[in-house]
């Protein structure tokens, strides 16, 4: 096969990736999710990047637990469920991840739960806006279910895999001292260049926030009315050209059908064909520069694992470059 021709206009290495493999699932209550990257990497995923795509890959070899991290003691914080483990490990993860973008490289991170988003995210914006000088600004692009903007105080569940979002753009804050208050200005993206698509289940605090900023979504509803095909013209239209994208990919974006094995599934959402086709376009743009693959629980639905794993890697495949033909 021929070596896939468009790669990333903002990466200075155009070959170049550095996986980071995340065991972890106390942004959630389920166990499991954290056995996600080893499911994904003995799948083969390493040797398709490598040898089908042509990557040159930087990984350590390991599945980060982070172990070494974890509070003796952890209790709620403005009703947040592991805050402190939550915190210690995305910013952990902030600085693997800054390290890799940093010397231009394309950074894939296999969760894990969505809170590892905190730490992806903030890692991409700080080294895109060091490389890219001041006011270029990186956008996100969230596939999911879910909206994951809920504020502590918003959130009726405590599980700050239901929050990245909002610590990301700001609309959660903490002071230093607090466990989030490593969060800095710079590791920060606006509200005006995410753009969400799939959604399905919002909490009603999330939907009074996402109107109140002028939040880009396209739910399901707007998948059947437009076909996927249009709402990517859409979502790509509002973030424009030349601007670099994060892509942060939620399984389940993905129908039940197709991705049964994850924590908070729900039905009417993508088809596998339309998750792959979202990655196929914002590869496409030869903007990407990062992707996170969340929310993969092997554990559940045992007889969906298997499925469930393989559509993660059709999806990170088709980021990063595979085509049909
Ligand atoms: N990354 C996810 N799967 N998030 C699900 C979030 C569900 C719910 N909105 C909550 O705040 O708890
Ligand atoms: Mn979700
Ligand atoms: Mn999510």
């Amino acid at each position: 096969m021929d070596a896939p021709t468009i790669k990333s206009k903002f990466l200075t290495t155009n070959n170049e990736l550095g996986l980071v493999a995340v065991g972890f699932s106390g942004g959630q209550c389920k166990p499991g999710v954290d056995a996600a990257p080893m499911a994904l990497i003995e799948s083969g995923l390493v040797e398709q990047l490598r040898d089908d795509l042509e990557y040159a890959i930087h990984y350590d070899g390991q599945v980060h637990a982070y172990t070494e991290l974890m509070p003796a003691a952890d209790p709620d914080h403005r009703g947040m469920k592991n805050p402190r483990a939550v915190s210690a490990v995305t910013e952990q993860l902030s600085k693997q991840v800054y390290a890799h973008a940093k010397e231009g490289r394309f950074v894939l991170t296999l969760g894990g739960d969505h809170s590892i988003a905190i730490g992806t995210i903030s890692g991409t914006a700080k080294a895109i806006r060091e490389r890219l000088g001041p006011g270029r600004e990186m956008a996100v692009i969230w596939v999911d279910a879910h909206a994951d903007i809920n504020t502590p105080e918003t959130s009726e569940s405590g599980n700050i895999h239901g929050m990245p979002v909002a610590f990301l753009t700001g609309l959660a804050r903490e002071k230093a001292g607090e466990p989030f208050g490593w969060i800095g200005e710079d590791q920060r993206v606006s509200v005006k260049k995410l753009v969400y698509i799939g959604l399905r289940d919002v909490d009603r605090g999330e939907k009074k926030i996402l109107r109140e900023h002028g939040i880009k979504a396209f739910s399901m509803h707007d998948v059947d009315r437009h076909g996927i095909g249009k709402v990517m013209d859409m979502a790509l239209g509002w973030i424009g050209r030349d601007t670099p994208i994060h892509l942060s990919f939620d399984i389940d974006a993905l129908d039940p059908m197709w991705a049964p094995s994850t924590g908070t599934a729900v039905r009417g959402g993508l088809t596998l064909r339309e998750g792959d086709f979202i990655a196929e376009c914002v590869h496409e743009t030869g903007s990407l520069v990062a992707l996170d693959l969340v929310e993969v629980n092997p554990s559940l639905e045992e007889q969906g694992a298997a499925e469930t794993v393989r559509a993660g890697v059709s999806i990170v495949r088709c980021a990063l470059g595979d085509t049909l033909l």
